[in-house]
């Protein structure tokens, strides 16, 4: 079996990879019968000449491999029929936008295995960015603090060589005492962003601790999960399995963590028809007390309300003003500072792609070399070589039609 990692096409060139040289030499050593090749890339965070000094093939011409890797949507006219191919396509949601890009791979009889489908038999997701989103998002977070505050000024996640690199910038972080965080989420992002809690040597407390107790003066952050924001509007117990198969029925719980929060980190994942986390309303709440918002989930116009817009890398933080209902310069008084990037995992893009790559390497790569017995990639695979959709996404004919 040959694999090709390419070169990434779509625009704004990203520069993540699904595997590193290191791991592709890892691949090679425990596959005798694996041939991996690179498509040059004049942008990628490994440079071909990593590849090629770990003795990796470069080629241009990929057509003699078997399966082909990249990370995000790969343009049309770079498609090479008969293939299997492993990336992000955003289309199982019928996403409009990709639509023409699904209608070409079911044309040229190529099999798509869509990264965020490989899932395990409980339907947890096997391999994403999150975690990396995570710790870029809250470390953002922190730089937006240090310039809210006056207090300190951190190194921008993207000028930092790696995750080290970012770790150590942290020690400049002054927080006041008693300063308090809420981070909602209990997925790979929200691991991520509590990993800089963590690193921060932030105490971690109960939520009902959180609203309740006086911590003495220390910083202190709490995890919030849907059944704490939510709660039912009938006034029975939250049911985390009922809430996930109807969501409708709950309202926000938040506002009694947003009146004891300085900050909040938003690390959620949000569906359509849920309750919103925080309102315009509550956000003029004279109770409500947050001055920052790292909104990494960053739903705009969705449940954290003063998440008006997505921010840049190059722009990271803004602040809405729950008055007027509009953005304001960041700094202004009486505003909510927000920081709201929208592809994070660009800003560490080697650590972040290891990460991802360690996962491809233990949890999908196996099930190409054992006859996938569980159909962890069947049950990904939108699309067949015979140009039909896979059983599994019937649901989208009307969506190629
Ligand atoms: N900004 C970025 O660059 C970036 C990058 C990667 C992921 N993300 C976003 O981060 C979010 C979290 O990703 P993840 O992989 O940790 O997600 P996940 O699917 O693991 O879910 C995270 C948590 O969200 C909560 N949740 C689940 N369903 C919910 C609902 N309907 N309403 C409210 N809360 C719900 C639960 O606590 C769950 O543990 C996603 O929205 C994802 O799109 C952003």
């Amino acid at each position: 079996m040959k694999f090709g990692i390419i070169r990434e096409g779509k625009n704004p060139p990203d520069k993540r990879v699904p595997l590193s040289p290191q791991q592709c030499l890892q691949l090679l050593n425990q596959y005798p019968n694996l041939e991996i090749a690179v498509q040059p890339s004049p942008i990628r965070c490994f440079p071909d000449a990593e590849y090629a000094e770990a003795g990796l093939n470069l080629q241009e011409d990929l057509s003699d491999c078997d399966v082909l890797l990249g990370v995000k949507e790969v343009p049309v006219a770079m498609l090479i029929p008969n293939k299997s191919y492993l990336f992000f396509s955003h289309t199982y949601k019928k996403q409009a936008y990709n639509r023409d890009l699904l209608r070409a791979i079911l044309d040229k009889k190529i099999r798509l295995i869509d990264y965020e489908m490989l899932k395990d038999i409980s339907g947890k997701r096997l391999l994403g960015f999150g975690r990396y989103a995570g710790i870029v998002g809250a470390y953002n977070g922190f730089r937006a603090y240090g310039k809210l505050s006056g207090e300190y000024e951190l190194k921008a996640a993207h000028e930092c060589k790696d995750r080290r690199e970012l770790e150590h910038e942290l020690v400049k972080v002054r927080l006041p005492q008693n300063f308090r965080i809420a981070l909602t989420g209990a997925g790979k992002v929200a691991g991520g962003a509590m990993e800089i809690l963590s690193a921060l040597k932030i105490t971690q407390v109960y939520p009902d601790e959180f609203v309740r107790e006086d911590f003495n003066k220390e910083v202190v952050y709490t995890q919030l999960n849907v059944q704490d924001y939510f709660k039912r509007q009938d006034g029975k117990p939250f049911i985390r399995k009922d809430f996930y198969q109807d969501n409708q029925g709950y309202e926000s719980n938040f506002l009694p963590f947003a009146e004891h929060a300085d900050m909040y980190i938003a690390c959620h994942y949000w569906s359509e028809g849920s309750p919103l986390i925080f309102s315009r309303a509550e956000a003029r709440d004279p109770r409500f007390n947050i001055k920052l918002v790292a909104d990494i989930s960053c739903d705009i116009d969705g449940p954290v309300a003063s998440t008006i817009r997505p921010s840049t890398i190059a722009d990271p933080f803004y602040a809405y003003d729950p008055q007027t209902e509009k953005e304001v310069a960041f700094g202004t008084s009486g505003s909510i500072a927000v920081s709201a990037v929208d592809n994070l995992p660009g800003e560490l893009p080697r650590d972040a792609s290891e990460d991802f790559g360690n996962e491809l390497i233990k949890n999908i790569i196996p099930h190409f070399f054992n006859g996938d017995p569980q159909g962890i990639l069947a049950k990904a695979s939108e699309t067949e070589l015979n140009g039909k959709l896979s059983s599994y996404f019937a649901y989208l004919k009307d969506y190629v039609a």
